[in-house]
């Protein structure tokens, strides 16, 4: 059923990097932020970097959001990350920033990824919206976002990278509709409590059920809309092991993509060829 894509011809080590980001409502400073830890990651050796989910921005105030949100292809933050890109010659998976909808007072929460020549490379728009209340905290994307319906994928020379943000950890079937990657980045904003509890154990049964590297930026500490996030970016192997994790602050979480290490899992446990649904 499945079919066994290898890339364990690849010899040169392939650095993957999640930035972990405390966002404000200031999305100039942000943007700043992100800029200069990306560069530092790309200075490091990275091919591939992530943000975390809303990276340039965590407002109070919806109209901060509209105002902030942009057109496919067009406006200032799309072209600052299609010039990082292109600049440090790396893929970079944009975390997700609003672009503007045709429907009143909504955006889309899109994950943008640029290649090394700066070049948009796919748009995935979270499909799942999150939905949460407890005690004070409440969240209900729904009222303000207009979900995606796609499962997105792409091609490096590397390997097959699928997409998802946040609350999408939370539904498996996302991830087996992505048919076979190598690479899943997650950018995310997961709150403290449900942090605390599932976050590390979602991602390490997304990176075992479809033994792939999972690599998930996050976002951290205390923000301007009043919401506290878990942070604990994270990569984690294909056997479900924790290769590197940043509990608290800004910075960055890498390890090297094995594709060695990869094929021998999926040799040794060919689970994703015993599927029988
Ligand atoms: N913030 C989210 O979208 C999801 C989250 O915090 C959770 O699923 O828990």
């Amino acid at each position: 059923m499945m079919h066994p894509r290898s890339f364990s011809h690849l010899d040169a080590a392939v650095t993957l990097t999640a930035v972990q980001m405390n966002t404000s409502d200031d999305w100039q400073g942000n943007l700043a932020t992100a800029e200069k830890l990306i560069t530092q990651a790309a200075e490091a050796g990275a091919q591939l970097v992530a943000l975390p989910e809303f990276f340039p921005l965590l407002s109070k105030k919806l109209e901060d959001r509209l105002a902030l949100a942009e057109e496919e292809g067009q406006g200032p933050l799309q072209e600052a990350l299609s010039a990082l890109a292109a600049r440090l010659g790396i893929w970079l998976v944009a975390g997700s920033l609003p672009l503007k909808t045709y429907v009143e007072d909504k955006t889309t929460n899109t994950c943008l990824v640029y290649g090394p020549d700066g070049r948009q490379v796919v748009r995935y728009d979270k499909i799942h919206l999150f939905g949460f209340r407890k005690g004070d905290e409440s969240y209900n994307e729904s009222a303000t976002f207009v979900p995606g319906d796609q499962p997105v994928t792409f091609d490096t020379p590397f390997g097959r990278v699928g997409l998802a943000i946040c609350y999408d950890l939370r539904f498996p079937e996302l991830f087996r509709a992505l048919h076979q990657v190598d690479v899943l980045v997650v950018p995310s904003a997961f709150t403290v409590p449900t942090g605390q509890a599932h976050w590390e154990l979602l991602l390490r049964a997304r990176a075992v059920e479809n033994q792939c590297y999972v690599l998930a930026p996050a976002q951290v500490g205390s923000h301007a809309d009043g919401r506290k996030t878990w942070g604990h970016s994270l990569l984690i192997d294909p056997w479900g092991e924790v290769m590197s994790c940043l509990p608290e602050g800004e910075g960055l979480v890498s390890g090297e993509l094995n594709a060695q290490r990869l094929a021998e899992i999926r040799r040794q446990l060919p689970a994703l060829n015993h599927r029988r649904l």
